[in-house]
């Protein structure tokens, strides 16, 4: 039995607790009062997009088609006819600005993840770096995060995230993967329809936990969504820039969680995998998406564009254009910040002399 959601303002029965939700066009409130303790969960018609929890839901009620809901007496069949694995992409970066490839890239990832029949990416974050990262011409972070949010104002399943962004140092992107992993399994474990994630009460791990004691396994919690590090080829390549990346963490990142690698001109990807042995290793857990219509957008080009007072529309969406106008935030004197700065991730792995 499927009811549509449609009109906006139904009331219906949360999994939350078996609390009672009111569903508007953009988001879905939740009430005290308990009404049922019927398990509900969401889905669209073809079965292909499942939400079994409120926050779940959120990304289905972008496109006003995808909101149905099932009574969870469906939930096992809806199971067997959807195996694939759910994923969550991350990308973390300067995003100085955020430009249209950026917001290409998670387009592309899900576009081949999906054709490998295996997975079904339910969600992408955006993670703009904090100012201690120290690169130069990097502006503050505020202002890096807001044109970021403004961005992905236009897609259904693309969001900001300013936790790192608002960290006191820079941080290593592990340490943001490990917060972002931690979060989606607690999240996980709060959905009471979510029968295939194992509760786990000590799953909360601290940032700094050494790769050693974490299992290299991203099927640890069958049924949990895996985090997977969304970037260019140029941050893969970065991996072999010395003193940049711990190797530990470089191992912790493509063997627990995965790359998705989007393909940039003038990189051979392949190659810097075959000389690598810990990629070499984990090559089954990276991989190399084919940028089909090549489009060399960079956000240094973009800055230099604006320096010289020439237009960049059409490169980033309108609204980040206007963003930057009204607050004049690219110009010589801005470009000059950090220039003196050696970047963060250098500074902390160069070893003393
Ligand atoms: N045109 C592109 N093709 C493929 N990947 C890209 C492209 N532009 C950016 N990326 C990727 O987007 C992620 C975030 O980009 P980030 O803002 O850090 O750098 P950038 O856009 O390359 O900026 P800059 O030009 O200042 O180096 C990185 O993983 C980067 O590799
Ligand atoms: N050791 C590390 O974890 C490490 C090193 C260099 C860059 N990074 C990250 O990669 C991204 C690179 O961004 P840029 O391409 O804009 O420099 C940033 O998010 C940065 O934090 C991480």
């Amino acid at each position: 039995m499927y009811v549509c959601l449609r009109p906006l303002g139904v009331l219906l029965y949360s999994s939350l607790g078996g609390k009672s939700c009111v569903v508007t066009r953009n988001r879905i409130e939740r009430h005290t009062s308990t009404v049922t303790n019927d398990r509900l969960f969401w889905a669209n018609k073809e079965n292909t997009a499942v939400a079994r929890s409120v926050e779940q839901a959120h990304q289905l009620l972008g496109s006003p088609d995808l909101c149905y809901w099932k009574p969870s007496s469906c939930l096992n069949d809806m199971d067997k006819s959807d195996t694939r694995t759910s994923v969550v992409l991350l990308a973390c970066g300067s995003f100085n600005p955020i430009t249209n490839m950026h917001l290409r890239l998670f387009e592309l990832a899900r576009d081949y993840l999906h054709e490998t029949g295996k997975y079904k990416v339910t969600k992408g974050i955006i993670s703009p770096v904090g100012d201690g990262y120290k690169k130069k011409g990097l502006i503050d972070a505020c202002h890096r995060v807001e044109m970021a949010k403004l961005a992905c104002a236009s897609s259904d399943w693309v969001t900001v995230d300013s936790w790192e962004s608002q960290q006191k140092e820079w941080l290593e992107t592990v340490k943001v993967i490990r917060y972002h992993h931690e979060r989606l399994f607690s999240i996980g474990n709060h959905e009471e329809g979510n029968h295939n994630v194992k509760k786990n009460r000590k799953r909360k791990l601290p940032l700094n936990e050494s790769p050693d004691s974490v299992k290299m396994s991203s099927n640890e919690h069958k049924g949990a969504p895996e985090l997977k590090l969304l970037c260019g080829a140029d941050l893969l390549e970065s991996f072999g820039i010395p003193n940049l990346w711990k190797e530990k963490d470089i191992m912790e990142i493509v063997g627990k969680h995965g790359l998705i690698c989007i393909t940039r001109a003038g990189c051979n990807v392949q190659n810097f995998i075959y000389q690598s042995d810990i990629l070499w290793t984990h090559r089954n857990n990276i991989h190399l998406v084919p940028e089909w219509i090549p489009n060399e957008i960079s956000a240094t080009k973009v800055r230099q564009a604006l320096r010289r007072g020439q237009s960049v529309r059409y490169l980033l969406p309108d609204s980040v254009v206007k963003y930057i106008d009204k607050y004049e935030l690219y110009n010589s004197e801005s470009e000059e910040k950090n220039a003196n700065a050696v970047l963060e991730p250098l500074k902390r792995n160069t070893p003393k002399s």
